[in-house]
């Protein structure tokens, strides 16, 4: 095509690249999964987790790839093909990523958000804020990406490099002022983000999550506070300085560094004046405001998003009257209520301080002698030590605990749930339960509820699928929980 790029044009910011051939080879596109090459592309061959892409360039050349970037050569070297030699084929990605696409995230405001949990509710309510607030917007998040009224499904938390500019061009191409996004700490470290340009950061919490990955908590701080480093002078970095590793995470940042706390002096401060099934009324900076979201984490998310607006300029009276609008995006403490009222709440509560959370929020909502019962598990092929920690949580705050399955992948369940059992408590035996079954579970759960009773169902969320040895079965928690609610009306 006329309009491909040539090769040399998208190494401009790659550092030491040694090329090997013809240095302008036109590139159509580039691919990272040699099964997917195409006649014209550029293969990346990326060391990952399971396998090393470089036993596939020659795969990839013979389906017709013209150039690759690796980090070592292969034994065979064709002089037909362009090899392009760096130190780390992953941030090199990310940098020709960028310019492939023409350098989307510079023709927006681009704010990313990172930290154990909170991520898709801060970026979800910034983009229906600006929205609200008359921009037009981008969302990249773990329940979907969206352009305006446009849903794109979303496949990660944070997109690839390649997928995630191509959306970010997608974005500017619709005239999206502002974009907001998720930065997995995966993201980080596997480079998906290299060479984008923020115009902000936003730090919510760390806490126990993806051991399975990161190996020691110490190099999940670092993946997160990665991002930080990495920001430009121009940006601003908001963190939650309530969070003990808040101070650590910006350390080394260029941007601009701005707080936000429910406890202290900060540039966002705020404090929770009540907080029930109806909404939330709070103070922030000496201005009060009704809130439709509820729970103390919540609080937090929304301060870390009335500080970005306002540190993107928008005026704090004008932030404050459309937050006060927001709704929860899906299955981050959705509330249903049954005719003989029984209230259901499914969250996605998949961490140990998630659980916790949501737990206490809900313990801060109890009236009177209404019972907890809280249905959850772990999911398989993840981080294993949040099992047992799980387990006692929801034991800790509720009258009754069903253990059951999350998404088991390629795990057994019962080996999942044989290790979750481990973390109750002797005396909590009595009231826990264990029915692998997830939609037994809530069934159980939610026929045996008396009216005024809280049905905690946790970790799944927005999810419509359980992934069973890779195949994803439909199955929503939301859906199981109306079945319920219609088998106690009679219906
Ligand atoms: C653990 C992890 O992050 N894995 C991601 C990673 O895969 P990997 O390193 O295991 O890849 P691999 O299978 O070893 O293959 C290495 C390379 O060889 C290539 N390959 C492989 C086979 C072949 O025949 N030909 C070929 O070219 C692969 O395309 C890949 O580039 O790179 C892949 C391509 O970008 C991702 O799709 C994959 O995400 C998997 C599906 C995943 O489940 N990731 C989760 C853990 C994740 O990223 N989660 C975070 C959110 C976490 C949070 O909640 O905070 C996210 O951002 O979504
Ligand atoms: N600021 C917060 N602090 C602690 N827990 C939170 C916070 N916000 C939300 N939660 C809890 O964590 C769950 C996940 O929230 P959310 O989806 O916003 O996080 P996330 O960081 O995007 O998660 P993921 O890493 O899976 O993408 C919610 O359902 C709720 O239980
Ligand atoms: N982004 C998280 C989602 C976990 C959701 C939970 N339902 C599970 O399957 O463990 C992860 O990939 O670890
Ligand atoms: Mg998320």
């Amino acid at each position: 095509m006329e309009n491909d790029p040539i090769l040399s044009s998208l190494l401009g910011e790659v550092k030491g690249a040694i090329i090997h051939g013809y240095a302008d080879v036109k590139v159509k596109n580039i691919i990272l999964d040699s099964r997917k090459v195409l006649p014209g592309s550029l293969f990346v061959a990326l060391r990952g987790t399971q396998v090393d892409g470089h036993q596939f360039i020659n795969t990839a050349t013979e389906l017709g790839a013209t150039a690759i970037l690796c980090e070592e050569l292969p034994e065979s070297v064709r002089e037909d093909i362009t090899y392009i030699q760096v130190d780390g084929s992953a941030a090199a990605m990310g940098l020709v990523a960028a310019a492939f696409y023409g350098h989307p995230s510079k023709k927006v405001k681009l704010v990313g958000v990172t930290g154990t949990n909170g991520k898709t509710s801060v970026a979800t309510f910034l983009f229906q804020l600006f929205r609200a607030l008359g921009y037009r917007s981008g969302l990249l998040s773990t329940v979907q990406n969206q352009i305006e009224d446009e849903v794109i499904p979303s496949t990660h938390t944070t997109p690839d490099a390649v997928a995630l500019n191509a959306l970010l061009a997608q974005m500017a191409a619709s005239n999206c002022s502002h974009v907001f996004m998720e930065v997995s700490s995966h993201s980080v470290t596997q480079h998906r983000i290299t060479g984008l340009h923020f115009a902000g950061g936003i730090f919510t919490n760390i806490t126990h999550d993806h051991l399975d990955f990161h190996k020691t908590f110490d190099n999940y701080i670092k993946a997160k506070k990665g991002f930080f480093d990495a920001l430009p002078k121009s940006a601003f970095a908001l963190v939650n300085i309530d969070d003990r590793r808040g101070t650590v995470m910006v350390q080394n940042t260029k941007a601009r560094i701005e707080t936000y706390s429910l406890q202290t002096l900060a540039s966002f401060k705020g404090k929770i004046i009540s907080d029930t099934l109806a909404g939330m009324h709070m103070d922030i900076n000496n201005q009060e405001v009704w809130f439709r979201v509820i729970g103390r984490f919540n609080a937090y998310n929304l301060l870390a998003v009335y500080g970005a607006a306002v540190l993107l300029g928008e005026k704090e009276e004008a932030v404050l009257t459309e937050l006060s609008n927001l709704k929860s995006p899906p299955g981050r403490f959705e509330q249903f209520h049954s005719a003989d009222h029984i209230v259901g709440i499914v969250d996605y509560a998949h961490t140990p301080d998630a659980l916790e959370n949501v737990l206490e929020t809900i313990t801060h909502l109890r009236q009177g002698n209404e019972q907890v019962v809280t249905v959850v598990g772990c999911g398989g092929n993840r981080d294993a030590e949040k099992r047992p920690k799980m387990a006692e949580i929801a034991c800790r705050y509720s009258n009754r605990v069903i253990l059951t399955s999350d998404n088991p992948r390629f795990e057994d369940p019962m080996d999942i749930l044989d290790q979750m059992r481990k973390g109750v408590p002797p005396l909590d035996y009595k009231k826990t339960t264990v029915i692998e079954d997830r939609h037994e579970a809530i069934l159980k759960a939610g026929i045996e509820a008396e009216p005024g009773d809280i049905i905690l169902i946790a970790g799944k969320g927005h999810e419509n699928y359980q992934d069973v040895k890779g195949v994803k079965h439909h199955f929503d928690d939301k859906e199981v929980l109306m079945e319920v609610f219609a088998k106690r009306a009679g219906n």
